[in-house]
């Protein structure tokens, strides 16, 4: 660590904001690796077995590797990824949720420098300090709130993690300005990352490297780009927005120039004093309306305090008017400490000692002890003087008692800045005030910083004594005054900084209900939408199955359609052919019994011959008749009519006496007809069949082949003469021949009795 550094050059003229890194800046490295990572590094296994089906723990695992973790895969992650410091935001969300238990249990503590509590105090009465890390926001929140220092989160107004971006891109910084509503000169970024410090440069943002015990050694070139600082006490800010329009009034502690040599340019010092150049009162307006959230209230309360320090300072002129008095000026205090710091050009001058020394003998072991050797050091040069100069002092027992009244008015001052502002008394430089002045040192060792002190030059020995009463009674009053200002401020700044943080807190819950109400309607909505399309589904499936079923059914029913169709058709075709063969047979028969009765009968009838040929041609005429009947109409509805038609026509015959050829070529006619009439339909219907598909074609072949077996047994049946149908027809053929024989008996002369008679045979 180099303590030789290049004094801070900051334009910090319009500062409203002070954006703080953390690791290596507020808070040691060391601290980080030691105690916050090896905590995780010890935790991480049992925390995540607890833990393990929290969502913020699922998400936080999620992000630490694309893919799923499981527990074991996990734990070796994480314990990997901390010793690699690495900047995964999963890690970083993970390192958070273990970091709470350990500092709700007390176990562990968070380290920051010591300069770090005064400073974010006092920066914080007047401006924004916010903090940008890459530790997660709950991370952060947990070490400002858990210091060894004790809880600083009252000081921070705003946190931002990688959520807002890399802090390597300058992006981040531009959103940060914007989230802020700052402009980014506004804006003072303090870390010890060179990469940081660009990015943050390159938006525009006032960027100050700082070097902390425990850091790398920044590199050589860092500081010609960078100013370099040691402590947040280096930084000169403008005067506070609230002392506008106090040119006149000395600086605060806080705005006191750091004890660093300051760097002349053009032949002028420059220690980066706001005070020291004069400011336009709008800008300071502008930076006060700046500061978000501050109440009407406020504002008014700031206007009060500031008229009763003008008054203050009115007062205080007077008494500088005073003779043989020695008015001290800011300007004065500056080139003196100019002065002095030429006398130790290489060590940088630390700011308070007390200050810096208590936090590190909390912090045993801390990186931070080695910051307060240099320390130590200004301190033994400081005190020598300060003793050469008290004892230059004339003991004026009188003064002191009045002069112990004013320092234990100051003693009453806590606030550095306040005590700062009691400043006026320095301008009334007796050797009372001299005496009461380091005595105060010796009482409270904070006052003794004051520089003003070191370098006064005690030269007003011989100061008559009613002017040195008149300056302290008028010292006194105006030591009252600035108590009652003091007090009014410091209640101001209490109730600004409540204010601000409660709305601030008010923002950040807002902020994070609004962040869980988005989460909670997404997984509402998502929950939905799944319910949603498992419904959708199910009304799909559903359809789709009423819809398969239809089809089937219709399938079904157009099936047994077909088949009835076909079953009927090939019964009609069986029936048919069976109605054929049998009705040919039949006639067959008919014929060959007629002819050969016909035959039997020309035989014996040519014997007769010319006596009975009347009753041949009848018998044929009833035969062709018979057989054109059978032919023509069904077999079951001509039953009756083959026997009752033969007989009219018969008589008929008998009247016409029609030759029996001409008989004949009718029934042949007769005969003939169904049969050609038959082939046809016959090959039609095939043709239809041929187009049915396979399996009715099969099933009509079977059925076909079932019925031509039913009608060969009809056949059979037929040619047997077993049938009913044809018993009956039997019968009436045998009746009809019974009558024809009478009729012909009737007609022909008794020849012969032994003539057989003419039957017909169905
Ligand atoms: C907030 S405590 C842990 C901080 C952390 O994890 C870290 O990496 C520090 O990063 P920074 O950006 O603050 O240097």
């Amino acid at each position: 660590m180099s303590t030789e550094l290049a004094s801070p050059v900051l334009n910090v003229d319009k500062c409203s904001v002070l954006l703080l890194d953390i690791a290596g800046t507020t808070t040691s490295n060391t601290f980080l690796k030691e105690t916050l990572f090896s905590y995780v590094d010890k935790q991480v296994e049992t925390f995540l077995k607890e833990k393990w089906e929290d969502e913020a723990v699922k998400e936080a695992v999620k992000t630490l590797k694309d893919g799923e973790l499981d527990l074991e895969a996990a734990v070796a992650l994480v314990k990997e990824l901390t010793e690699k410091n690495s900047d995964n935001k999963g890690l970083k969300a993970l390192q958070g949720l273990i970091y709470k238990k350990g500092y709700e249990s007390g176990e562990l503590k968070a380290h920051v420098f010591p300069d770090v509590p005064t400073v974010l105090e006092s920066w914080a009465k007047s401006r924004k300090v916010a903090i940008y890390s890459t530790g997660s926001l709950e991370s952060q929140k947990l070490l400002f709130a858990h210091t060894t220092e004790g809880d600083l989160s009252a000081h921070i107004t705003k946190y931002f993690d990688q959520d807002t971006g890399s802090k390597t891109e300058s992006g981040s910084y531009e959103k940060i300005s914007k989230e802020l509503e700052v402009k980014g000169e506004e804006i003072v970024f303090i870390t010890d990352d060179v990469a940081e410090a660009k990015a943050a440069k390159t938006a525009g943002l006032v960027t100050s490297l700082i070097t902390r015990e425990g850091n790398d050694a920044l590199p050589e070139d860092a500081a010609k780009d960078f100013p370099v600082i040691t402590s947040f006490k280096d930084i000169v800010l403008e005067k506070s927005v609230k002392r506008k329009n106090e040119e006149e009034v000395p600086p605060t502690e806080e705005e006191r120039p750091p004890k660093i040599a300051k760097k002349e340019e053009n032949g002028t010092a420059e220690n980066g004093l706001a005070e020291d150049k004069p400011k336009p009162a709008k800008e300071e307006t502008k930076a006060q309306e700046k500061i978000e959230d501050e109440p009407m209230e406020v504002d008014a309360a700031v206007e009060k305090v500031e008229k009763v320090k003008e008054k203050a300072v009115e007062a205080t002129k007077e008494t500088d008017e005073a003779p043989k008095t020695e008015t001290k000026t800011e300007d004065n205090t500056a080139a003196k400490e100019l002065t002095k710091t030429d006398e130790t050009p290489t060590e940088p001058i630390k700011e308070t000692k007390t200050e810096e020394k208590k936090p590190e003998e909390k912090t045993d072991k801390k990186p931070a002890e080695k910051d307060e050797k240099p320390m130590e050091t200004a301190e033994s040069t400081e005190k020598p003087e300060e003793e050469k100069k008290t004892e230059q002092l004339p003991k004026v027992e009188e003064k002191k008692k009045d002069a112990s009244n004013v320092e234990k008015d100051k003693e009453t001052n806590v606030v550095e800045d306040e005590k700062m502002d009691v400043t006026p008394c320095d301008k009334v430089e007796t050797d009372e005030s001299k005496v009461v002045e380091t005595e105060s040192k010796k009482v409270e060792p904070e006052t003794s910083k004051e520089v003003v002190v070191e370098e006064m030059k005690v030269d007003s020995q011989e100061t008559k004594v009613t002017t040195e009463e008149k300056k302290v009674t008028t010292a006194d009053k105006i030591v009252t005054e600035e108590k009652k200002v003091t007090t009014v401020e410091k209640k101001v700044e209490k109730k600004v900084t409540t204010v601000e943080k409660k709305a601030e807190e008010k923002v950040e819950k807002k902020a994070e209900e609004k962040v869980e109400k988005k989460a909670e309607e997404k997984v509402e909505k998502k929950a939905e939408e799944k319910i949603e399309k498992k419904a959708e589904e199910k009304v799909e499936k559903k359809a789709e199955e009423k819809v398969a079923k239809k089809a089937e059914e219709k399938e079904k029913k157009a099936e047994e359609k077909a088949e009835k169709k076909v079953e009927k058709k090939a019964e009609e075709k069986v029936e048919k052919k069976a109605e054929e063969k049998v009705e040919n047979k039949a006639e067959e028969k008919v014929e060959k019994k007629a002819e050969e009765k016909v035959e039997k009968k020309k035989e014996s009838s040519e014997k007769e011959k010319s006596d009975k040929p009347k009753a041949e041609t009848a018998v044929k005429e009833v035969a062709t008749k018979e057989k054109k009947e059978s032919a023509d109409s069904k077999p079951a509805e001509s039953k009756e009519t083959t026997v009752t038609k033969p007989e009219e026509k018969i008589v008929e015959k008998k009247e016409e006496t029609k030759p029996v050829e001409e008989k004949k070529t009718d029934k042949d006619e007769a005969t003939a007809k169904p049969e050609e009439n038959g082939d046809k339909p016959d090959s039609k219907e095939e043709k239809k069949e041929g187009e049915t598909n396979g399996e009715e074609k099969a099933e009509v072949v079977k059925e076909k082949e079932n019925k031509s077996v039913l009608a060969n047994g009809v056949e059979e049946e037929a040619t047997n003469g077993t049938s009913t149908e044809e018993k009956q027809n039997g019968e009436a053929s045998e009746k009809t021949t019974e009558e024809i024989k009478v009729k012909k008996i009737d007609e022909a002369p008794p020849t012969d009795t032994t003539t057989p008679p003419v039957s017909v045979e169905v």
